[in-house]
């Protein structure tokens, strides 16, 4: 029972901090001044390693914007390696002039598939008008088959593969890599494919925020023998900023809401179609209804540590494949499926076009 006056719950394994306060702290035990109790404190950390410029007259005009917004990593062992082997990438900082290949990077495009990344990173080049022919862009991360990554200009177009995990280790070798290269003013987006909730297929989701399971907005990360919750909060201004470039696409439904992020396509996402189901249709229907109910349009598995580890220049653009409120299986047809997946890559071009001022 907690006292009167207790001020934290002692089952509770997390204590939210400023969101001002960045850095990671060890849990500490503190005894309850009301009722004695020794509690656990888990520190919650707002984890957003990109920096983000201050305020929007700097992004609005970004000819005024004198300073700048360096990639930042919150680990003291990393600048006391002699070396650093980016081991997934396929880079590192002896066998590689990070500065020179990734120096000038402005915008880092992720999401999980190499081919469809592959596809944005050439339809980006043609876009940018980039004289480099299409067959010398290459694959950076060719040594390894873990991730694809692609350059074209200050665009760098990274897969991630499949689900938290994944993109966790892409992320953790990203943003180093970013910060070896001296990178700044740096836009991460997460572009992608999505279930939706109540909203027609072909729906292009803005995220303004990325919610769990429970539909809260948070990441939960085991770091040792602890339960670390990462803060998942995106930049309003950026969302905002990419739902008026959508205005401009003629025919494509865009909104702005939740992005739920689960750790299962299946049983997780409340699906009855794969090979162990646990609940009935009805709980399944309650469930996503209720998920709408707190502000969720879609349903994908990487947001929320993504925008744990990115946050305040970040955005996630996902279209939906299906209305999770009508079937669980994706039956489009091919050529729809294909038109739909390219729907964050246009709108992504078109923003990324616009911040250069190429734009008509
Ligand atoms: O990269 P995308 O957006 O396609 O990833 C979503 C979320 C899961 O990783 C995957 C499930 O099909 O699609
Ligand atoms: O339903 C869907 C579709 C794509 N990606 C998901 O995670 N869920």
């Amino acid at each position: 029972m907690l006292a009167p006056g207790c001020e934290l719950d002692p089952d509770q394994e997390v204590v939210r901090t400023r969101p001002e306060d960045y850095f990671l702290r060890p849990p500490s035990h503190a005894p309850c001044t009301a009722c004695g109790t020794v509690m656990t404190i888990h520190i919650v950390e707002r984890m957003a390693l990109v920096i983000p410029a201050s305020n929007s007259s700097m992004r609005s005009d970004r000819n005024t914007y004198v300073g700048k917004r360096f990639v930042h990593v919150k680990n003291a062992y990393l600048d006391s390696m002699d070396e650093d082997i980016l081991y997934h990438l396929d880079l590192g900082t002896k066998t590689h002039n990070l500065l020179a290949m990734f120096g000038d990077v402005k915008f880092v495009c992720v999401g999980g598939s190499p081919n469809r990344m592959k596809a944005f990173a050439l339809f980006m080049h043609k876009e940018l008008g980039l004289e480099e022919a299409e067959e010398d862009i290459k694959d950076i991360c060719a040594g390894t088959d873990r991730y694809c990554m692609y350059k074209t200009g200050p665009v760098l177009t990274i897969s991630h593969v499949m689900v938290i995990p994944s993109i966790s280790i892409m992320l953790h070798e990203l943003i180093t890599l970013l910060h070896h290269a001296r990178c700044y003013d740096v836009t991460i987006i997460r572009i992608g494919t999505s279930g939706g909730i109540g909203i027609a297929p072909g729906t292009v989701v803005i995220t303004d925020i990325a919610v769990d399971s429970f539909f809260k907005p948070r990441f939960e990360q085991v770091i040792l023998d602890n339960i670390v919750t990462r803060s998942t909060e995106l930049d309003k201004e950026l969302s905002e900023e990419l739902f008026n470039c959508s205005k401009e696409i003629p025919n494509f439904p865009t909104l702005i809401g939740h992005t739920m992020c689960t750790y299962d396509f299946y049983e997780g996402q409340g699906r009855l179609d794969g090979a162990l189901c646990s609940f009935s249709r009805d709980k399944k229907l309650d469930y996503l209804k209720r998920a709408y109910k707190a502000g969720v349009r879609n349903i994908e598995m990487e947001s929320t540590v993504f925008t744990a580890m990115c946050g305040l220049c970040a955005a996630v653009v996902c279209v939906t494949l299906l209305n999770r409120l009508d079937c669980d299986q994706i039956n489009l047809p091919h050529d729809v499926l294909v038109e739909y997946q390219q729907r964050p890559q246009l709108l992504i071009s078109n923003f990324i076009r616009r911040r250069l001022g190429l734009c008509d």
